[in-house]
């Protein structure tokens, strides 16, 4: 069947990675990412995600996550879908949205930035 729970660890398109934790019985979950790409000054650290995805159906599960980065003022909110192949083969396609400070209101029209990322699991990871 086409059953897909988010736990484990996934890379995207860009090479970042991500941990997901368990996913508790209301579909809520943690973890950690590490991106492989930032537009800030700041050296790259680990930031915390929390997400939830749906597990009534369990069948191809859509969800959503923030990350908020933790070296700087800035969150990026990723939803999508998990989709399964015939081998069993589970891809995210999602659409993100990174919400960057902004010095003042004026500013804040050009303070927010969208675009895609497919993410697949890493080797073994299925657990
Ligand atoms: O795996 C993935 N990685 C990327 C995509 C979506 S999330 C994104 C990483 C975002 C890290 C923070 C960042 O780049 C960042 C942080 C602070 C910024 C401050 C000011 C900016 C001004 C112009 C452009 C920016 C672009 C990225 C920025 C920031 C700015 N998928």
């Amino acid at each position: 069947e086409k059953k897909c729970i988010l736990s484990g660890v996934w890379q995207n398109d860009l090479g970042s990675n991500m941990t997901i934790s368990a996913v508790n019985e209301a579909g809520q979950f943690s973890g950690l990412y590490l991106t492989a790409v930032s537009g800030a000054e700041k050296p790259i650290l680990v930031s915390p995600i929390n997400g939830s995805q749906h597990i009534d159906s369990l069948e191809q599960p859509t969800f959503g996550f923030t990350v908020q980065w933790t070296f700087s003022d800035s969150t990026t909110v990723f939803v999508g879908q998990c989709f399964v192949d015939k081998h069993g083969k589970e891809t995210l396609q999602t659409m993100w949205l990174l919400r960057v400070k902004a010095r003042s209101a004026e500013n804040n029209w050009n303070a927010t930035m969208v675009g895609t990322n497919i993410f697949t699991r890493i080797k073994g990871q299925n657990l």
